[in-house]
């Protein structure tokens, strides 16, 4: 059967940026949510998804984490961490006064890693929530009558034909999004373009009941093992106020003992433990041709 590598699109997004460093000539397909994009996986319509997990500056994207977490079949199989440029961008016609725009369009995310040049160059001009910056630079291009500005990466200039008026304008330089590769089995995915940076072991693991301890004893179990956790992010369960579910990256590949035996006393205390998977990272150098400017 032929592969298919969903992802949040459309063509321009920082997404693509990540499909693009992880696979090569097989065919791709841009969906305008994270969800459907899941979903496709899970109906067979494709064969993998790429999909935003995490940003420096912005933390977790929810609906990637509380989706895959409802989603049980889906596995990660490769993870691909990015840098984050963002750029203010217009309509050629509308370069000389960009700084008169009347709306900034872009991602939630995107909007938000760049909350101090907003605040600062566009006092009090309204920002919109798009579905992807991609999105939002198509926009922008498809309507050069209106003076507005889209908050993107280089890519989705050149593919939407928008001139970037201001560089870098994310608050913080140390900006990098984390990109999970997502499939309904278990399989290996290993790149041949990125330097392996190391492997991890996701988990979900819900608490028994609300009582003194529980955390400490769910972390203890890793702690004595000497099992280092990268990430420990709570989430709620949507059963009601004060239920969580914990996710947490192990910064080790699944062995035969460690994560086994740390997982069996979670369920020994009574926890419900998931793992969404076990793969390796990868980190985009940022410096090539893809992300220069
Ligand atoms: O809109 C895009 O370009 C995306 O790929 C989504 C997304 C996100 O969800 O955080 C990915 C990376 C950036 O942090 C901003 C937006």
């Amino acid at each position: 059967m032929k592969e298919i590598i969903g992802y949040l699109g459309p063509k321009g997004t920082f997404t693509k940026i990540a499909v693009d460093s992880m696979f090569n000539g097989e065919e791709k397909q841009g969906f305008s949510s994270i969800p459907a994009c899941m979903d496709a996986v899970m109906n067979g319509e494709i064969t993998y998804a790429v999909l935003p997990l995490e940003n420096t500056i912005e933390g977790t994207v929810n609906v990637t984490l509380d989706y895959l977490i409802q989603a049980k079949e889906l596995n990660i199989i490769s993870e691909v961490i990015v840098p984050i440029r963002q750029h203010l961008m217009v309509h050629p016609d509308n370069v000389e006064s960009w700084s008169e725009v009347e709306g900034v369009y872009s991602h939630s995310h995107a909007i938000a890693q760049c909350h101090s040049f907003l605040r600062n160059e566009l006092v009090n001009v309204p920002t919109h929530s798009m579905t992807s910056t991609g999105a939002a630079a198509e926009f922008v291009s498809g309507n050069p009558d209106q003076h507005i500005a889209a908050i993107a990466n280089h890519l989705a200039a050149k593919e939407y034909g928008l001139s970037i008026v201001k560089k870098d304008i994310h608050d913080f330089q140390n900006n990098h999004t984390r990109f999970v590769v997502l499939h309904k089995d278990n399989v290996k995915l290993a790149s041949n373009k990125l330097e392996e940076k190391g492997y991890k072991t996701s988990v979900t693991i819900s608490l028994p009941s609300d009582r003194p301890g529980s955390l400490h004893q769910v972390l203890s179990a890793f702690a004595w093992r000497d099992l280092n956790l990268s990430k420990i992010e709570s989430r709620p369960r949507k059963t009601g106020l004060g239920n969580y579910y914990f996710m947490i990256d192990i910064e080790q590949k699944m062995d035969d003992v460690l994560i086994p035996n740390a997982i069996k006393e979670l369920e020994s205390l009574g926890c419900t433990v998931r793992v969404l998977g076990s793969y390796p990272y990868y980190l985009h150098s940022g410096n090539g041709v893809t992300l220069a400017v």
